[in-house]
């Protein structure tokens, strides 16, 4: 049975894999970091649950189809499994910056999904990982623990808004790696 205090919601795009300015368009372009594949292994065979809250505006924009995109959650479940790890849900936005969704991050309706079908009654002392401030500032609308990466849009964003390393709350690590690496240093 999950329990929020070892549930880590990871962003997906510049977090487990490579992003791109121009989207991740196809199972060619979707291209998974090792060491967050194997970040998510080691996280789930410690007895976290690991999900993913992604924004596909890529969908509403046309540039690709949710049975691409089913292809790339596919093909990261596989990866995942033969490494010997497990991702309990991957869940995502389809929707456009205009569509008035209420699942587009930072938005929290991809998270609320997340608590409601992992059977969970809050999400307070979760972790969000993610490589923007909107995957930040979903977490923090439902009480997760925000974690930045470096990795992606991560530097990007650290240049937009330093205070998130200094604010006291937000950790920054250089990848998904470091994160769980602490992570898992700090557990019995
Ligand atoms: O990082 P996650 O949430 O997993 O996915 C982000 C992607 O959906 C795309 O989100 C877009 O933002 P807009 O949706 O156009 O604002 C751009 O940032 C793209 O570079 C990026 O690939
Ligand atoms: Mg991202
Ligand atoms: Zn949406």
């Amino acid at each position: 049975m999950p329990h929020a205090d070892k549930l880590v919601i990871l962003d997906r795009d510049g977090v487990i894999n490579r992003d791109s300015d121009d989207y991740v368009k196809s199972l060619d372009e979707f291209l998974p970091y090792p060491q967050a594949i194997d970040a998510i292994t080691r996280l789930s065979r410690a007895g976290w649950t690991v999900a993913v809250a992604t924004n596909q505006s890529g969908i509403a924009r046309g540039y690709y189809d949710e049975s691409t995109l089913a292809a790339m959650h596919d093909r990261l479940r596989s990866l995942v499994g033969q490494a010997g790890g497990e991702l309990a849900r991957i869940v995502h936005c389809p929707h456009g910056p205009d569509d008035g969704c209420d699942c587009r991050k930072p938005l929290p309706g991809l998270l609320t999904r997340l608590r409601d079908e992992l059977g969970l009654a809050t999400l307070e002392g979760s972790w969000m990982v993610g490589d923007s401030l909107r995957d930040l500032e979903a977490g923090e609308a439902v009480g997760c623990r925000p974690a930045l990466v470096r990795t992606g849009k991560g530097e990007r964003t650290l240049a937009k808004h330093p205070a998130l390393a200094e604010d006291g709350h937000t950790r920054v690590f250089v990848d998904l790696a470091a994160f769980v690496d602490w992570l898992l240093e700090g557990q019995p």
